[in-house]
C-alpha cells in the first residue's frame, strides 16, 4: 500500500492572479525550433557520442532542417571544446543554421565557451543557472539577491567577450538565458531576473532578440500550469517584442509534449528539446511529436521527417537507445491495426477515401486526409501501407480481406466468403497464439481453398481438362465434358445444363453421385486479363432447402472466365468432400446421352444462324476447351 501523499508530497503553487488567454488559442505556425539532441540528449547517455557520431547526428539535423542547433557543453572536456571548433573551423555549420553552446554562470566556463563558437556565422550563448527555492536554498546556498546578481554578472560578462569575439570575428551572437527550474520558481521572481537580464545585456531590440529559456527542468505539474507559468511571464516581461520565449519542457510526469503545446498556445516563440525525446530520465520533449503534432492538424512544422524511418534509425545508432514499438509517429506498431473492428473501419475509410480523392481530382478540391484509426497518412512519412492491417486471434474478416485485396493473389473475396474464410484464419490464430503474416494467409488460404502453387488445384478432385459447347441452337443451354481426377484416378465426366457451372455440377452428379446448387457465384476481373471466380456450393439434399444447408466456398482462377467458374466449383468441392469416402461413380449410359447431344447439336437451326442468345452466367458462342 503507498503511503498517504499528503503527508508527503506538496501540490505545486498557485500562479498569481493574471488574465489566461491560452485555453481559446491555437497553434497557427510552426516555433523556432532548437535541438539539444547533442548536449541535452547526450548528457544523458550512458555512453556519450564521439564526436565522429555527434557529426553524424548534426548532419541529420541540419538534413532535417534545423536552424538552430545545441551542439556542445564546451566547458565539460576537450572534446565537446573540440567539436564545436571543429563545426566552426571546417565549415559543416550552413549558413542559415545558429549553434549553440550551453555555460554555467561561471566566469571561466563561460570564457571557454563564447571561445568554442567565436568564427561560426550566428552562434548561441545558452547561459544557465537554477533559480527556484530548493536549488537556492540546496545547490547554491544563494538568497534572491545573490541569485539576480550572479545572474546580472554573468550576463555582463558573456555580453564583453562576445562584443570582443564580434568585432574580431564577426560573428552574430545572441544571448539565450536559462532559468534552470523556471516552472518551479516564484513566477514574480523570474519575471525580475529576465528584466535585469534585459537590462544587463542592455540592447534587445524586436531586430536582436534575447531568448529567455523557460525550463521545466523537471517536470513537476500538470502541463495547463506550466502554460499558466508561460503566459504569466509572457504578460510581465519588460520588452516582450524584443524578447523570444523558448520552451524547454522534461517529460517527469509524461506530459512534455502537452506542457509544451499548451506552453506555445501561452506564448511560447521556441521549442528545445531532443529527436525521440532523449534526454535525462524521462528525457526532454520529443520533437517528432511536437512537429508532427502541428503537421497533422494542417501547420507546417517547417522540419522535415518524410524519411522518418531514416531519422529513427540515426537516433538509435547514435544513441545505442531503441524506440520502443509504440512510440507515437516513430514505433514500429503505431500504424498497425490487429483488432476487427479497427480494420474494417480503416478498409471502409482507405476505399472511400480514393473515390473521395478521385472525384476531388477532377473538381480541383482538397485532398483532405479522413481514415479512421490513422491520424495521419504513414505514406507522408515514408511508410507504405503494407502494415496498416496485421492479423491476429483480435482481427476480424475485413482484416484478412483486405491482406488478400493486397496480396500479390489481389482477391477482392465477396461479403460472406469472408465471413466464412474469417472463421478460418480465427482458428489458425486461436491454434498458434500468434499473429498471421501475409505469407502464411496465403498459404491458409490456398490450403483452404485447395489452390496449389500457380494455378494448381491440391484437393481430391481436380480438373485436367475440359471442354465447353453450346448444346443447342438458341445458345441457351452448354454442355461441359471434363477429364476429372479423382483421388488421382481419371473419370470421364459430362453434364449439361444452361451455365457451364450448372452443367459441371450435372455432371458431377451424374458420375461421381456428388449432388450440390449454387447459392452464391461472383467473378472479379483480376490485372492482365485473369478472372477470379467464387462460387458457394450447397449440398443438394432432400432433407434441407439450398439456403439452410451447408456451404462451401470455392475459388478459381484463369485467364478463361469460365476455366475460373469451374475451378471455383471443383475448390467448394474439395472443401465439401475433405476426407470423406466418395460415393462409387454411378453407372451412366454414356453413349445414348452423348448421341442424343450431337444430334442436338446437328440440328438444322444450329447452322442456319438463328440470332443466338447470350448464355445468362458465360458468353461460349464458340467451344472453348481449357486445358489445366
Ligand atoms: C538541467 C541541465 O541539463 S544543466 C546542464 C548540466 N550538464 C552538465 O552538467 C554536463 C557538463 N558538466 C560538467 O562537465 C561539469 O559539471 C562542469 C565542468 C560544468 C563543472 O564541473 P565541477 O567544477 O567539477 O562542478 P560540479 O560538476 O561538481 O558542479 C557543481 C558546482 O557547480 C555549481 N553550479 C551548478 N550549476 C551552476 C550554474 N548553472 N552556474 C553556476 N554554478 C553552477 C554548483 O553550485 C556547484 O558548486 P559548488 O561546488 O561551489 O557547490
Ligand atoms: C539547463 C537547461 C537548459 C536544461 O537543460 C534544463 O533546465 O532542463
Ligand atoms: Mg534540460
Amino acid at each position: 500500500m503507498l503511503s498517504d501523499p499528503s503527508q508527503k508530497y506538496l501540490p505545486y503553487p498557485d500562479v498569481p492572479p493574471f488574465t489566461r488567454t491560452w485555453p481559446a488559442k491555437r497553434v497557427t505556425k510552426a516555433p523556432i525550433w532548437l535541438s539539444t539532441c547533442l548536449r541535452d540528449g547526450n548528457q544523458a547517455l550512458v555512453n556519450p557520442m564521439s564526436n565522429a557520431v555527434k557529426l553524424d547526428f548534426f548532419r541529420t539535423l541540419v538534413a532535417c532542417g534545423f536552424k538552430e542547433i545545441e551542439v556542445a557543453y564546451p566547458a565539460a572536456s576537450d572534446a565537446e571544446f573540440n567539436f564545436c571548433r571543429t563545426l566552426v573551423e571546417t565549415g559543416e555549420i550552413p549558413d542559415d543554421v545558429a549553434i549553440q553552446v550551453i555555460t554555467p554562470c561561471r566566469a571561466e566556463l563561460i570564457e571557454r565557451s563564447v571561445a568554442a563558437v567565436t568564427g561560426a556565422k550566428h552562434a548561441i550563448i545558452h547561459l544557465y543557472n537554477a533559480v527556484s527555492p530548493l536549488f537556492r536554498d540546496v545547490v547554491f546556498r544563494n538568497s534572491p539577491d545573490e541569485t539576480a546578481d550572479l545572474v546580472v554578472r554573468s550576463v555582463k560578462l558573456v555580453k564583453k567577450l562576445t562584443a570582443a569575439a564580434r568585432a574580431s570575428t564577426g560573428t552574430k551572437f545572441t544571448l539565450n538565458y536559462c532559468m534552470e527550474t523556471f516552472s518551479q520558481t516564484e513566477p514574480e521572481f523570474a519575471v525580475r531576473l529576465a528584466n535585469e537580464v534585459l537590462e544587463a545585456w542592455g540592447d534587445a531590440t524586436p531586430e536582436s532578440k534575447v531568448i529567455f529559456n523557460l525550463a521545466a527542468t523537471v517536470e513537476c505539474a500538470p502541463p495547463n500550469h506550466y502554460a499558466d507559468m508561460v503566459e504569466y511571464f509572457c504578460q510581465n516581461v519588460n520588452q516582450r517584442d524584443s524578447v523570444l520565449v523558448s520552451l524547454h519542457a522534461h517529460n517527469d510526469r509524461g506530459t512534455g509534449v502537452a506542457a509544451t503545446e499548451l506552453g506555445l498556445l501561452a506564448g511560447g516563440d521556441r521549442v528545445e528539446g531532443c529527436l525521440l525525446g532523449n534526454g535525462e530520465r524521462t528525457g526532454n520533449v520529443d520533437l517528432v511529436t511536437l512537429a508532427l503534432n502541428m503537421y497533422s492538424q494542417g501547420v507546417s512544422p517547417r522540419l522535415d521527417f518524410s524519411n522518418l524511418s531514416e531519422v529513427v534509425k540515426v537516433v538509435e545508432s547514435c544513441t545505442g537507445l531503441s524506440v520502443p514499438d509504440r512510440y507515437p509517429y516513430a514505433g514500429q506498431l503505431v500504424f498497425s491495426a490487429f483488432a476487427g473492428t479497427h480494420q474494417d473501419a480503416i478498409r471502409k475509410g482507405l476505399e472511400k477515401q480514393e473515390k473521395r480523392h478521385a472525384r476531388a481530382a477532377e473538381t480541383g478540391e482538397k485532398k483532405y486526409w479522413a481514415v479512421p484509426y490513422i491520424p495521419v497518412d504513414p505514406q507522408d512519412l515514408g511508410y507504405s501501407y503494407d502494415n496498416l492491417i496485421r492479423i491476429s486471434s483480435q482481427s476480424g474478416k475485413a482484416g484478412a480481406a483486405h491482406l488478400l485485396s493486397q496480396s500479390s493473389l489481389a482477391l477482392e473475396l465477396p461479403r460472406s466468403m469472408q465471413t466464412a474464410f474469417y472463421g478460418v484464419v480465427q482458428a489458425a490464430c486461436d491454434a498458434s497464439g500468434k499473429e498471421l503474416t501475409m505469407e502464411s494467409l496465403l498459404s491458409l488460404f490456398r490450403s483452404t481453398y485447395h489452390l496449389g502453387r500457380g494455378v494448381e488445384f491440391n484437393g481430391r478432385l481436380r480438373l485436367d481438362s475440359f471442354e465447353c459447347f453450346p448444346s443447342n441452337a438458341r445458345y441457351t443451354r452448354c454442355r461441359v465434358g471434363a477429364d476429372l481426377l479423382v483421388d488421382g484416378h481419371v473419370r470421364r465426366i459430362d453434364g449439361e445444363a444452361d451455365t457451364p457451372i450448372a452443367a459441371l455440377l450435372d455432371a458431377l452428379d451424374r458420375h461421381v453421385n456428388l449432388r450440390f446448387g449454387v447459392r452464391e457465384q461472383h467473378v472479379q476481373e483480376l490485372r492482365s486479363h485473369r478472372f477470379a471466380a467464387f462460387v458457394e456450393l450447397a449440398e443438394h439434399s432432400p432433407q434441407a432447402t439450398l439456403a439452410k444447408s451447408r456451404g462451401w466456398w470455392g475459388v478459381g482462377m484463369s485467364a478463361d472466365v469460365t476455366a475460373a467458374k469451374l475451378r471455383a466449383v471443383i475448390s467448394a468441392v474439395n472443401g465439401s468432400v475433405g476426407s470423406k469416402a466418395l460415393p462409387p461413380p454411378k453407372l451412366v449410359f454414356r453413349a445414348r446421352f452423348e448421341a442424343a447431344v450431337d444430334a442436338r447439336l446437328d440440328t438444322p437451326d444450329m447452322h442456319a444462324g438463328a440470332p443466338p442468345e447470350p448464355l445468362p452466367q458465360t458468353h461460349v458462342s464458340t467451344p472453348v476447351v481449357s486445358q489445366f
